[in-house]
């Protein structure tokens, strides 16, 4: 293929064109939804209604209500090849040791990812690692995150209450920004197996269920690239990857990023309310705070109204800010697009960490670590990990990079807001792939 046909290839906002190496996915072009993804996964992985891991095939329907992360993962997953969501949830080696039970017979076709998990490679070496030194980390830390989550909340419902009897506004926007601290310090749990704080992540209006797809099971798994919906949910108003952006377009984006996470928040929560079969426990969390400010303020019902809308936006503003310039978006971080690094060198491990930055201003701190995704680069490769444990694996994480030459990103919270802004308004590919591995003899 001529270099020129490749490059408009790449460009191409149609049918999106992945240099890691993934298909075009059957999917929904704009503002993609959790359940839009997943149906277009199952058509492109052409299952059958089994589930995928590495090359076998499995049929889980009798093991969904056993399973011991909770129901929901293996359910929303039915039909999908499940190997990264499998490799990374699993850290002790039980699960494995399970599958056989549940084999079915072997795929015929190829995965619909680049990713590998080589035994000897950088992810299962460092799992490995990790798994042998879990059952010596004190555990006092993962008390210290269920502590910080519920003073949050409490927190956030107290400033509700206030903002609400005060008719204040800049209460309000307190109130806002300790709601993110909640849906962030929350994200911590909803990793982990079904657990009520988890579902502190939807007194925002956002949906914890529908975030684990878009969060847990698309952008963790697939970093910075076409399958990331962390990405192509906000395809067209946010542009993230390198590719043809008009001047209005790169710039608009500056001015939509802060109002898109309110818009899609609001959106999100009524087509969800209208299109779901039935009433889940997601949609009813969100009005705690508006009956909670009703009962205990003898405000009007409007007023508590006005004061939940005005929460609930500063809120999903805040987090959207937060979000975008966490870890991921600068022009020097791998975006699909860019030119990708050699096939076998796509360790899952590997990928990860060409995707995502740590800030050395929040790492040390479990509090700001906790609400604000830091030790991200720990967290991507180990998601089900509690926070409170990752600070202890350092040593160990950091001599693994060293071993295999993978770079362990660092970018202040400043350079990552610039590079944020950078990485929206760049369209040209960066033409050198990511750091090489070091040879093993
Ligand atoms: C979409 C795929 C899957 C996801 C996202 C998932 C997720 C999870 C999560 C979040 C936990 C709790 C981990 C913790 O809190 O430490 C867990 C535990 C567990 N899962 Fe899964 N799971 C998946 C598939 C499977 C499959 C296919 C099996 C076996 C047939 C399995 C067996 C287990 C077992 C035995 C545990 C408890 C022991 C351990 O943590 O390793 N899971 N899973």
């Amino acid at each position: 293929m001529a270099p020129k046909e490749k490059e408009s290839d790449i460009y191409n906002v149609e049918k999106p064109i992945s240099t890691v190496g993934i298909k075009y996915i059957n999917h929904k072009l704009q503002f993609l939804s959790p359940n839009d993804w997943l149906d277009g996964r199952r058509k492109d992985d052409n299952l059958e209604g089994l589930w995928r891991i590495h090359d076998r095939l499995y049929d889980l329907d009798s093991f969904i209500k056993k399973h011991p992360g909770g129901p929901e993962w293996l359910r929303i997953t039915k039909g999908t090849d499940i190997t990264e969501a499998f490799e990374t949830h699993h850290v002790k080696g039980v699960a494995e040791q399970l599958l056989s039970r549940y084999f079915v017979k072997e795929a015929t076709t190829p995965r619909n990812s680049p990713f590998t998990f080589n035994q000897n490679g950088f992810y299962k070496t460092l799992k490995e690692k990790v798994a042998k030194e879990l059952p010596n980390i004190p555990k006092h830390a993962v008390q210290q995150s269920k502590v910080f989550a519920d003073i949050i909340v409490a927190s956030y419902l107290v400033l509700c209450i206030l903002a609400t009897y005060f008719e204040s506004f800049l209460l309000g926007i307190l109130a806002g920004y300790f709601l993110t601290l909640t849906v962030n310090i929350s994200h911590n749990f909803l990793h982990q197996k079904d657990n009520f704080r988890m579902y502190y992540f939807d007194l925002s209006m956002m949906s914890s269920r529908e975030f684990r797809i878009s969060h847990a099971l698309s952008h963790h798994l697939f970093p910075n690239t076409i399958h990331d919906m962390e990405i192509s949910m906000f395809d067209p108003a946010l542009l993230l990857l390198p590719k043809k952006k008009t001047q209005l377009r790169k710039y608009l984006s500056w001015l939509s990023s802060f109002l898109l996470f309110p818009t899609i928040t609001m959106k999100g929560y009524f087509d969800t309310l209208l299109t779901e079969k039935k009433l889940r426990i997601n949609t009813l969390i969100p009005w705690i705070s508006l009956l909670c400010t009703y009962f205990m303020t003898s405000q009007d019902l409007t007023i508590c109204l006005k004061m939940f809308v005005w929460i609930i936006f500063w809120g999903s503003l805040i987090f959207g800010l937060i979000g975008k310039t966490a870890a991921h978006h600068h022009p020097e971080i791998f975006h699909d697009g860019d030119t990708a690094r050699p096939a076998d060198e796509l360790d899952f491990g590997v990928h990860q960490l060409d995707a995502v930055s740590d800030r050395p201003n929040i790492t040390g701190s479990l509090f700001l670590v906790l609400t604000n995704y830091g030790d991200h680069a720990l967290h991507h490769l180990f998601p089900t990990l509690d926070h409170g444990v990752l600070d202890s694996l350092y040593p160990t994480f950091l001599q693994t990079c060293i071993d295999f030459g993978v770079d362990w990103k660092l970018y202040s919270s400043g350079e990552l807001v610039v590079g944020a802004l950078q990485q929206l308004a760049r369209d040209k590919p960066n033409s050198k792939p990511p750091q090489p591995l070091k040879k093993k003899n």
